[in-house]
């Protein structure tokens, strides 16, 4: 019997590779015989490179960049089997995990990396290009990118705004005289976001995800305030409104910015890692997909990865059980979409820290009771 394993990470225990050998090691438990497709998979944020590259037998390239609050941090882009196309992953280079919690500040992180990631591909000759969105610890409407491809960005009195979202409430020009000519006639892109956030407004980048980088709430209305101005003026320049492009609010409204500047299409992670590690291929003659992710509730609907994967699943009629840390509200729904049962695998009362700690151990029991389950209900012996 084939049976898929698709997880995406467990956030702060285990990357999705881990998860998937974990739960892989329960399935050979009940199902010695069974033949197991690992598939980490991935929602644009971090360990999208990974998945990729794994997926397709490339391989990483490896920058020192300016990290989003300026300090050096070695960063790593992808280059997929094809030797042509490569994958920036922006938290690789201006995520949330480059910080601790107690220096995260969204009014100053800048996505500036994540531009010299960038550059540094066109330099060496790549054209072709998978953007991978989620996970920042930036608010800058994606301005730190946009400098270190040489657009400038200028105060009234002509001087350069500095970086980090705070600094755009002061931007009254955009000078494009030495932009990276490179991008618009030379190249494509493909934009991978985790969510389809508007650039502004209560679901914008700044109210939604603010507070996770650290905003209190006067910081979100001031980080709003100034990437509106910054939407508006990038408007005048391009004649692209962003404030309320679906997935323009992604990775700190990094979207917008890609979307004002960039010949691309925007796409939903899920969708573009489904389609570069072959899922649909895999899953044709497998009779179980196990998928997973850190957290399990009403936000799973909005695009995360198992909610991808079921509807990827579904529409060839495999079963789809999900294996989670912790389920949360809202999960009934879920069922719609093509996910035939959900389960956490905390086994007793634990704390947080307990079950984080114990996250490979607990997937792999999961995995043999919900495989042990599965073959009951085959009625024979598989
Ligand atoms: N082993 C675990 N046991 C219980 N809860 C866990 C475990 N691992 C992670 N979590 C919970 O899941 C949360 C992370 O959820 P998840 O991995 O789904 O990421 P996310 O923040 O929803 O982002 P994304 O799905 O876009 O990567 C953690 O903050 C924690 O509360
Ligand atoms: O980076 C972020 O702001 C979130 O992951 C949404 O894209």
């Amino acid at each position: 019997m084939k049976i898929v394993i698709a997880p995406d990470s467990f956030k702060g225990s285990l990357s999705s590779e881990e998860v998937a050998k974990a739960i892989r090691d329960g399935i050979l438990r009940a199902m010695p015989a069974a033949e197991t497709v690992l598939i980490p998979m991935a929602d644009g944020g971090e360990g999208t490179v990974d998945s990729l590259v794994q997926a397709t037998h490339g391989h990483k390239i490896s920058v020192p960049v300016r990290g989003p609050l300026q300090n050096e941090v070695m960063a790593s882009y992808g280059v997929l089997g094809d030797g042509i196309t490569c994958v920036i992953e922006m938290a690789s280079a201006s995520g949330l995990v480059l910080i601790p919690e107690e220096h995260r500040n969204p009014m100053l992180a800048t996505t500036y990396g994540t531009g010299q990631l960038i550059r540094h591909a066109l330099d060496h000759g790549y054209r072709s290009f998978i953007l991978a969105l989620g996970g920042s610890a930036t608010n800058d409407g994606g301005s730190g990118m946009l400098q270190a491809l040489g657009l400038r960005l200028l105060d009234a009195d002509g001087r350069e705004i500095g970086a980090g979202g705070q600094a755009l409430s002061h931007l009254t020009q955009i000078d494009a005289s030495k932009w990276d000519e490179r991008i618009i006639h030379e190249s494509q892109f493909t934009i991978a976001s985790d969510v389809t956030n508007p650039f502004v407004g209560p679901q914008g980048a700044s109210y939604v995800f603010g507070p996770q980088k650290g905003a209190t709430p006067e910081m979100v209305e001031a980080l709003d305030a100034a990437l509106t101005n910054f939407a508006d003026l990038m408007a005048a320049h391009t004649g692209i409104a962003v404030h309320h492009l679906p997935g323009a609010g992604a990775a700190g409204g990094l979207g917008g910015a890609f979307q004002a500047f960039f010949p691309a299409s925007t796409k939903r992670g899920i969708d573009v890692v489904i389609e570069m590690t072959k899922l649909n291929e895999h899953l044709q003659d497998a009779e179980l997909v196990i998928t997973g992710e850190g957290q399990t509730d009403a936000q799973t609907a909005s695009g995360k990865a198992p909610m991808g994967i079921a509807q990827a699943a579904s529409k060839l009629g495999v079963p789809v059980i999900v294996l989670s840390g912790s389920v949360g509200q809202g999960t009934e729904k879920l069922y719609e979409y093509g996910m035939t049962s959900i389960h956490s695998i905390v086994n007793g009362p634990m704390t947080l820290q307990e079950a984080m700690s114990r996250t490979p151990e607990l997937l792999t029991q999961k995995a043999e009771q919900v495989i042990r389950t599965f073959l009951a209900g085959r009625k024979k012996e598989v």
